[in-house]
């Protein structure tokens, strides 16, 4: 990590400048419609007639350099067309985007040298290179001094352990590792602006932990500005200050994490297991337990569920949804009342033997954001 500081050269001078601006974004593709029939194959070649999908409409926003930005949304939102927009590889139907200052789709050149893009899809390295071999190729494209390449190369090597895969081709490596380097081979020229479309799909536990503790530092130790696309919740939770969803091509929302889990408003399930029994409260038999510091008094008010008999975000601080003799599963709700309290709560009822939590999946999260 030490090694990683001297590295640190700080590229920013100022703390607020704008790193991304995109105004009035839009980009509509044009398909041609298939003909039906015999022979259609042959007639859809040539036909004049087109669908049009717009696949991203009218979005605006500006990053801060040095943010790690969330954006997120359900399968074909729009996110993937909008960061290709935005590092240049499409160009917006209309709308404008410029990249610390500089317009992407103008000044490919100078962009490419303040940017590095990973698809979690696709990978940018030679697939019968060994890992080291791409490594080559693209510092001599990028201009990176030799001392340079070695240096961050060392520092990448222990920092996404690359060292036990470092002569083996591409095509051979496991997708983790895969995208460990390719991940190290986006900062080889050292941008200030780092796009990750789905960095963390199919990946373990571990490799995604690996891959987050990575993209914390490039982001809190060197400044790095920082825009995530993924479909993991967590990705999300652990590493962006702020979350940015998108929906049908529109973005519906763009604030604060907590700022999104309290609009949804859908409780944490805690299920806990006692290793004698547990006593409920008297007072508290009715399972609905009122907020405000978990103070015991009992509420039972049946508009705190939606149409679908789920718990709704207001009115009740914890709730208990199922029961057996040893263990109790309970919804909080965290608007009301803080994990930790009521934890500490059920912990009056009985000694706790095990403690399991849920929260909300993020395809519902996302549900809910739509309405
Ligand atoms: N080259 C293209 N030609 C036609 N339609 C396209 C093209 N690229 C994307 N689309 C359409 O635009 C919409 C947005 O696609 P996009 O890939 O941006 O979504 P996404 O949010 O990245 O989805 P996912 O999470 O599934 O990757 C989709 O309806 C998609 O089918």
């Amino acid at each position: 990590m030490e090694k990683m500081a001297r590295l640190a050269v700080p590229t920013f001078e100022s703390e607020r400048e704008t790193a991304i601006e995109a105004v009035g974004l839009c980009k509509s593709f044009k398909t041609p419609v298939v003909a039906q029939g015999r022979f259609s194959g042959i007639r859809s070649l040539f036909s004049r007639e087109y669908t049009t999908k717009e696949a991203v409409r009218d979005i605006g926003f500006t990053v801060e350099k040095g943010d790690f930005v969330g954006y997120i949304g359900p399968n074909g939102a729009g996110k993937s067309t909008t960061i290709k927009m935005l590092t240049g590889i499409l160009h917006p139907s209309s709308g404008s985007v410029k990249l610390a200052g500089v317009d992407p789709h103008r000044d490919r050149l100078r962009c490419a040298s303040r940017l590095g893009v990973v698809f979690g899809q696709r990978s940018q390295l030679w697939w019968d290179l060994p890992v080291k071999g791409s490594y080559d190729i693209l510092a001599h494209m990028y201009g990176v001094e030799d001392t340079d390449k070695v240096r961050r190369l060392g520092e990448f090597a222990e920092l996404l352990d690359l060292d036990e895969f470092w002569n083996t081709p591409v095509r051979k490596l496991s997708l983790g590792q895969r995208m460990r380097a390719d991940i190290a081979a986006a900062m080889l020229h050292d941008p200030e602006l780092l796009f990750l479309d789905e960095p963390t799909i199919g990946l373990d536990v571990n490799a995604k932990r690996n891959i987050r503790g990575f993209l914390k530092i490039l982001n809190e130790q060197f400044g790095k500005t920082i825009l995530l696309t993924t479909h993991d919740m967590d990705d999300i939770e652990q590493l962006c200050r702020r979350v940015m969803v998108i929906g049908g091509g529109r973005l519906t929302y763009d604030g604060t994490v907590d700022g999104l889990r309290r609009e949804i408003g859908l409780p944490t399930e805690i299920k806990v297991t006692y290793r004698d029994g547990y006593a409920l409260p008297e007072q508290r038999a009715g399972l609905t337990i009122a907020g405000a510091g978990l103070n015991g008094e009992h509420t039972q008010n049946e508009q705190e569920r939606d149409s679908e008999g789920r718990a709704t975000a207001n009115g009740f601080a914890m709730r208990i949804v199922s029961r057996t003799d040893s263990a109790l599963t309970v919804e909080v709700n965290r608007q009301e009342v803080r994990t930790m309290d009521a934890l500490r709560e059920l912990g009056h009822w009985g000694e706790i033997e095990d403690v399991e939590m849920r929260e909300p999946d993020f395809e519902e999260v996302i549900r809910r954001v739509y309405g």
